[in-house]
């Protein structure tokens, strides 16, 4: 069976079951056909079991149905056929990459169909081997022909440096690595599957796109109609959609897998995570983060000369981070100037003794001037309490915040005004001058080798969400990096140095802190399919640990 793994939520209990017995018997015809001599690559490629001898790593393949011997042809959407042997495998194509002059000097070049990467790297003596992914890479034998690859490329949510470099690479990616000819930009996000011709897109059309900021495909929220899109998907014969975009762009990609895997499309679907916020859970960092804290550093610097150049001065510098105050916190510990850095993941106080107005008048005091640097998403439940609560959304659904710096800057006025103390804030939000330039020479590089990751996973008739995991590209089941957030933790050592290196108070309470803990406890428990049964929970924990020692 070519899906492994983890079943979507509408797969019931004893479909779970059945489908683990029938992995087991798959893994031991599968050891067999490798003791007998057959090429692992080429079995595993087949859309065969996924179980990885030991470990059986968790990541959708691309056919959906469990072969049937007696069949010999299958039926593509668009009345192409797809030839099987007699087992009812599907045949596959060796790798245009080993006659590639580039590349046939590499040692080893494809990636072994059994290699995993583990999500923990630092384990207990005794603990079980825990989740593991498939390394990402070519393979020696691919499931598409380069010639019948009909690819799309989409963006969507905010911008991000490296949008450019993404595209750029997997349109140069597909055509100088697999021939690949065929190649479709969608305009302006997820709608544009439904609302707008389809872009052609080729090395030359793309050749100095990554010089820029943003995207040239344009990019939206909101607009997401699974069965209108994978319907343009079908009538447009579109086998492989490359899907770049945020926390909402990669659940929207797993609606879209679910929807193609319902319908039996022989289609994959690639999602590459962007986020300048770096929210983006199990990945070590998402593709524009680092160019995204170097620019903040530039406000931040603004924000330390004006404070300087003033009595009293104080320089208030918001960042982004809904959720997750990554670039905040990354861009004060660079910068060593910021006196206090304020997170959504840690919870502070204003007026009460030991809050962030007196910490503010004790660092004037001291130092005549002062700096501070706040996340959007820091304080919202304080503003909450003093101005009327808006409920109002973006197009996609997430809640619009309020002016976490904008409402500090006139509770510190009018702090220092009842004390009778002269001083000045600047107030700097430098939010979409960080978006909205192209990508830094690290983002680049790492651009690219995320688009490739993507492409050969694809090539290999894989869907999946690809990161660096550990520092090993891999592919991550949609559901993964969907069903919780990467966020800050406090309890973590990152954070002490960020408190130590500003000497900030951590303005945080016993309640505070055994929250903070708790909330660490339950976010190492490993995810489930969203709406999976607490049944196929349970037996899929096994299924997960079933590598262990
Ligand atoms: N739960 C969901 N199911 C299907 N589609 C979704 C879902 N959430 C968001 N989307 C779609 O994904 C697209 C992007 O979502 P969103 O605006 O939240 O940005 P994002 O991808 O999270 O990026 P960022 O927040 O970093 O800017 C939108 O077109 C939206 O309709
Ligand atoms: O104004 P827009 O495009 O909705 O984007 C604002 C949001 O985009 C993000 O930068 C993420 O892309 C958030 O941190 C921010 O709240
Ligand atoms: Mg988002």
């Amino acid at each position: 069976m070519a899906s492994h793994i983890i079943l979507p939520p509408e797969d019931a209990d004893d479909n779970h079951h059945r489908e683990e017995d029938g992995e087991e018997e798959e893994e031991r015809e599968e050891l067999g056909a490798r003791r007998r001599g057959a090429c692992a690559a080429g079995a595993g490629a087949q859309g065969g079991a996924a179980v990885l001898g030991h470990v059986r790593a968790d990541l959708a393949r691309l056919v959906p149905e469990p072969p049937r011997p007696a069949q010999r042809l299958l039926r593509q959407p668009r009345g192409r056929r797809l030839r099987q042997d007699l087992r009812g495998r599907l045949w596959t194509y060796p790798n245009p990459l080993q006659d590639h002059p580039a590349y046939s000097t590499v040692k080893q070049y494809f990636v072994n169909e059994d290699d995993t990467v583990p999500q923990k790297v630092v384990v207990q003596k005794n603990s079980r081997r825990g989740v593991h992914f498939r390394r990402a890479g070519p393979r020696q034998r691919i499931y598409f022909g380069p010639d019948e690859v009909k690819a799309c490329i989409v963006t969507c949510g905010g911008l991000c440096p490296g949008l450019n470099t993404v595209i750029r690479e997997l349109v140069c990616g597909l055509s100088h690595m697999y021939n690949v000819n065929s190649i479709f930009g969608i305009q302006n996000g997820y709608k544009g599957f439904y609302s707008s011709n389809y872009l052609p897109l080729t090395p030359k059309s793309v050749n100095d796109i990554h010089k820029r900021g943003g995207t040239i495909l344009g990019t939206s929220r909101g607009g997401h109609d699974t069965k209108k899109i994978v319907d343009n998907i079908q009538d447009r014969g579109i086998n492989q959609v490359y899907i770049i975009g945020g926390d909402g762009t990669q659940k929207g990609a797993y609606e879209i897998f679910k929807e193609i895997r319902k319908r039996g499309l022989k289609v994959s679907v690639a999602g590459i995570p962007k986020t300048i916020d770096n929210d983006i859970a199990i990945i070590d960092k998402s593709f524009g983060f680092d160019t995204a804290v170097e620019e903040a550093q530039r406000a931040i610097d603004s924000a330390h000369v004006e404070a300087c150049s003033a009595e009293n001065g104080i320089g208030l510098v918001k960042l982004t981070g809904r959720y997750s105050g990554f670039i905040a916190m990354y861009a004060t510990l660079a910068s060593r100037d910021v006196d206090c850095c304020l997170i959504p993941e840690s919870p502070f106080y204003m007026d009460r003794e030991g809050g962030l107005l007196e910490y503010i008048e004790r660092r004037l005091k001291e130092n005549k001037h002062m700096v501070i640097v706040v996340a959007e998403g820091a304080g919202q439940d304080l503003i909450a309490k003093s101005i009327a609560k808006s409920d109002q959304q973006d197009a996609s659904g997430n809640k619009l915040l309020l002016d976490i710096g904008l409402w500090l800057t006139h509770k510190i006025k009018d702090y220092f005004k009842t004390k009778k103390m002269e001083m000045t804030i600047k107030y700097i939000d430098p939010t979409y001058m960080i978006r909205a330039i192209p990508s830094n020479a690290s983002d680049n590089v790492y651009c690219t080798l995320l688009a490739h990751s993507a492409i050969h996973g694809a090539m290999a008739g894989y869907s999946f969400t690809v990161g660096m995991v550990n520092g090993r590209h891999t592919y991550i089941p949609f559901y993964r990096v969907t069903s919780t957030r990467n966020k800050v933790k406090i309890t973590d050592r990152m954070w002490a140095r960020l408190l130590s290196s500003t000497n900030q108070p951590s303005f945080l309470s016993q309640k505070d802190i055994d929250e903070a803990r708790e909330a660490d406890r339950l976010a190492n428990k490993p995810p489930l399919p969203t709406g999976a049964s607490h049944r196929v929970a349970s037996s899929f924990e096994q299924s997960a640990s079933s590598s262990s020692n």
